[in-house]
C-alpha cells in the first residue's frame, strides 16, 4: 500500500501502519524536493511509484479541503484505513474507507465514522455520533453521545461537546472550545461556552 502526501500526519500513519505489520511501499507527494520520509521512499508520481491497480492508499494530508481535493483526484484508487491496535473501537460502529485511527482512540457504541476521516489521539466518540468524511477530531476531543459533526469540520485539540449537539459543514472549533449549542455551516467557533467568532469560505 501507498500514502498519498509526505507530512507529520503521513509519520504518524506509518507508525500506526508499522504498530498493524502491514507493508508500506512508499509515499507519494507532488513536491519534488521529499524524496523519504522516515525510513520510506517518497516519489513524485504514481507513474514513478510503479502503482499497480490493486495496491490501497491512503490520503495522508492533515488539511481536510486538501484531503478532499486529492480524494476526488484519486477516485478510483483503493482505498484501505489504519487503525491503531490501541484504539478500542465498538463491533456496533462503523469506519469509512480512507480513514485513519490514531492510538488510544475510543468510538462506543452505534457511531458511524465517514471517508478520510482522521479520528486523532485519544479522542473519544461516545454512542450514536456521526462523523461526516473529511472531519478530523483532534487530539483529546471529547464528543458525548448523539453528537452529529458536518463534512470536513474540525474539532480542535482538547475540545469537547455536549451530547445531542449538532455541528455543521466545513466549520471551525477551536482548542479547547465546550461547545454546548448547534454550530452552523463553516461556522469558527472557540470559548467556553463556544461562540462564532468567523465563518470559514464556503467550499
Ligand atoms: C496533531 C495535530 O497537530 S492536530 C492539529 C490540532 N490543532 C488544532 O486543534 C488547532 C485549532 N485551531 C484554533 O484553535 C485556532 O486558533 C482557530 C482556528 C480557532 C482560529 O484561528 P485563526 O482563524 O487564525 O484566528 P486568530 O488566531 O486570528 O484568533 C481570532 C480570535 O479568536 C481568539 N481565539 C483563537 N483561537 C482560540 C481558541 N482556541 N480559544 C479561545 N479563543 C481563541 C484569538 O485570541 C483572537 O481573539 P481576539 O480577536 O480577541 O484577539
Amino acid at each position: 500500500m501507498f500514502l498519498y502526501g509526505a507530512s507529520g500526519h503521513a509519520k504518524v500513519i506509518c507508525e500506526i501502519l508499522e504498530a498493524q505489520g502491514r507493508n508500506l511501499y512508499g509515499l507519494i507527494d507532488d513536491n519534488p524536493q521529499i524524496t523519504s520520509l522516515l525510513d520510506y521512499t517518497v516519489y513524485n508520481t504514481l507513474q514513478q511509484a510503479a502503482v499497480e491497480p490493486e495496491d490501497e492508499f491512503i490520503i495522508s494530508i492533515g488539511n481536510n479541503r486538501i484531503r478532499k481535493i486529492v480524494a476526488q483526484k484519486l477516485s478510483g484508487v483503493k482505498v484501505t484505513n489504519a487503525i491503531h491496535p490501541a484504539a478500542v473501537i465498538s463491533p456496533r460502529s462503523s469506519i469509512g474507507g480512507g480513514t485513519v485511527v490514531v492510538a488510544n482512540v475510543c468510538v462506543n457504541v452505534h457511531s458511524t465514522i465517514g471517508e478520510h476521516v482522521i479520528l486523532n489521539t485519544n479522542c473519544s466518540i461516545d454512542h450514536d455520533c456521526v462523523v461526516g468524511d473529511f472531519a478530523h477530531i483532534s487530539p483529546g476531543v471529547a464528543l458525548a453521545g448523539d453528537v452529529h459533526i458536518g463534512e470536513g469540520t474540525q474539532i480542535g485539540i482538547g475540545a469537547c461537546v455536549k451530547q445531542g449537539v449538532r455541528i455543521g459543514k466545513w466549520a471551525m472549533v477551536g482548542a479547547g472550545a465546550v461547545i454546548i449549542r448547534d454550530v452552523p455551516d463553516y461556522a469558527v467557533v472557540v470559548g467556553n461556552p463556544g461562540r462564532v467568532i468567523k465563518m470559514n469560505q464556503p467550499e
